[in-house]
C-alpha cells in the first residue's frame, strides 16, 4: 500500500495484515505514529541549528524505513537497520523509490552500534527500549531519540515488568504518564552515565500509548554526575493524592504514614528522574519548524506549544480528580488555572492530557486559591 507523508511517497504493510502491532509476518507500520514522526522531523531541523555537526542519523529499527526517508529528506546521512529481511528490502526500496542513496543494513542494531558511531540514533522498538540502550549510548555521538510503548510496566500498571524492565519501582498514580516518562528517563540517564556520558532530556511527549523522548548527550563524566544527582524518589498518598519528592540514590525515609493526612496507603516511585524532561526553549524551536503541511501539524504545534509553557517540577496533577477529591464541579481549565495565578501561584496547562495541569503547590494549597464553588 502507497502512502504520502510529510510530502513523500513510501510503500508500507497494510493494517489487515497485522502492521500496525506487530503481529503477522508484515512489515510493521503504525500510521497513528505520524506525530511522533513529524516531531521527529521538526527535532532534526531544530537540531542542525544546534549541532551543526550532526550529519549521520541511523534508523536502528527501521521497519519500513520510514523515519529513515524523512531524515534523508532533511539532508542526514541515513542508515537504516532491522532484524527483519522484508523490512529492509522495503527499507531500500524506499529509500531508492525517493531518489535517496541511504544505506539498509539486514542486522540486529546492537551489532551496528557495536560497529560504528552515528551523529543521531533513533531507537523505535515494540515495547521497551532498554535492550538497546547501552548500545546506543556507547555508540551516539549527540543524539538519542527514543520511543518506549510499554506504558503499562513503566507507569507501574504491570509493576513487576516495569521492575525487571527499569530496575526501579514504579507506581500506580494519577498523573501515570509522568511517572512512565520519569522512571524510563531515570533508566536511560543511568544507562548513560555507564559510559561516563550526560544524558540530558531536551523534548519529551507522552501520549496513552507511547512516550518519546531526545536525549542530548554530552561525552563528560562531571556531566554524567550531575544528572545523576537529579535522580531521587516520589512519595505519593492513595488518600488525599499528595507527593513529595527526594532527591538521592537511597530514599532517606519511606514514608509510612502520609505527612499532610496520616494515611497509612502511602507509595514510593523510584528511582526515577526528577529533572526538567524538556527544555522550553528548544520546544519552542522546534515548533517553529513544523511546517503546515505535515498531517498532524495542528496537533503537533498544540502540544509543543503546551510543553513549551509547562511548568517542569514532579509531577502533574489532573484537575478533574482534585474536583472529585474535593466533591466539587470541575470548572474550565483556563478558569482554574487563572485562579492560581490570581493567588499569585505558578501554574500551567501539562500536555499530559487535557485536564493535566503543574503547580508546584500542595494540594491544599491548590484548593485553597481555586477549588470551584460547591453546586
Ligand atoms: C515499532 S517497529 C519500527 C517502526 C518504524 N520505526 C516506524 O516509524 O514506522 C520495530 C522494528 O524493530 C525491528 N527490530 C526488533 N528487534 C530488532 C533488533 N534487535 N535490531 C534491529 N531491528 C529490530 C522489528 O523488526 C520492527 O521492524
Ligand atoms: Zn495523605
Amino acid at each position: 500500500m502507497r502512502i504520502a507523508e510529510g510530502g513523500l511517497e513510501i510503500t508500507v504493510a497494510d493494517a489487515r495484515d497485522g502492521a500496525q502491532d506487530g503481529s503477522g509476518d508484515s512489515v510493521f507500520f503504525n500510521p497513528t505514529q505520524e506525530l511522533n514522526r513529524d516531531i521527529t522531523v521538526a527535532v532534526l531541523r531544530a537540531y542542525r541549528d544546534r549541532e551543526p555537526r550532526a550529519e549521520t542519523y541511523l534508523d536502528a529499527m527501521a521497519a519500513s524505513g520510514i523515519r529513515g526517508v524523512r531524515a534523508a529528506n532533511e539532508g542526514y546521512s541515513v542508515t537504516c537497520a532491522d532484524i527483519d529481511v522484508d523490512a529492509i528490502d522495503l527499507a531500500k526500496e524506499n529509500l531508492a523509490g525517493n531518489g535517496f542513496d541511504g544505506e539498509a543494513i539486514h542486522r540486529d542494531v546492537n551489532a551496528v552500534l557495536h560497529d560504528g558511531y552515528y551523529d543521531i540514533v533513533d531507537i523505535d522498538p515494540f515495547g521497551t527500549p532498554m535492550p538497546f540502550a547501552d548500545a546506543a549510548f556507547a555508540n551516539t555521538r549527540d543524539l538519542v531519540c527514543v520511543t518506549a510503548t510499554d506504558t503499562a510496566p513503566l507507569c507501574g500498571a504491570h509493576q513487576k515488568s516495569g521492575i525487571r524492565k527499569y530496575s526501579s519501582l514504579p507506581q500506580n498514580t494519577d498523573y501515570h504518564p509522568e511517572m512512565g516518562l520519569r522512571i524510563l528517563l531515570g533508566a536511560l540517564i543511568r544507562t548513560a552515565a555507564r559510559y561516563d556520558t550526560a544524558a540530558t532530556p531536551i523534548l519529551s511527549h507522552v501520549s496513552r500509548h507511547y512516550v518519546r523522548t531526545y536525549l542530548e548527550l554530552d561525552n563528560r563524566a562531571t556531566r554524567a554526575d550531575r544528572a545523576i544527582e537529579q535522580l531521587g524518589f516520589i512519595h505519593h498518598c492513595e488518600d488525599c493524592l499528595e507527593r513529595d519528592h527526594e532527591y538521592g540514590l537511597f530514599p532517606q525515609s519511606v514514608p509510612e504514614h502520609c505527612p499532610h493526612c496520616d494515611s497509612n496507603r502511602t507509595l514510593t516511585a523510584g528511582p526515577l528522574w526528577l529533572g526538567p524532561t524538556a527544555e522550553a526553549a528548544f520546544a519552542g524551536v522546534v515548533r517553529s519548524h513544523l511546517s503546515e503541511e505535515m498531517g498532524t501539524y495542528k496537533r503537533a504545534h498544540r502540544l509543543l506549544e503546551t510543553i513549551e509553557g509547562e511548568i517542569n517540577t514532579p509531577t502533574h496533577y489532573d484537575q478533574h480528580k482534585l474536583c472529585e477529591l474535593w466533591g466539587v464541579p470541575a470548572n474550565s481549565m483556563d478558569e482554574f488555572i487563572s485562579a492560581l495565578h490570581d493567588a499569585g501561584y505558578d501554574a500551567s496547562n501539562a500536555h499530559y492530557s487535557g485536564t493535566a495541569f503543574k503547580c508546584p503547590e500542595t494540594i491544599k494549597t491548590i484548593e485553597a486559591a481555586a477549588a470551584p464553588e460547591k453546586d
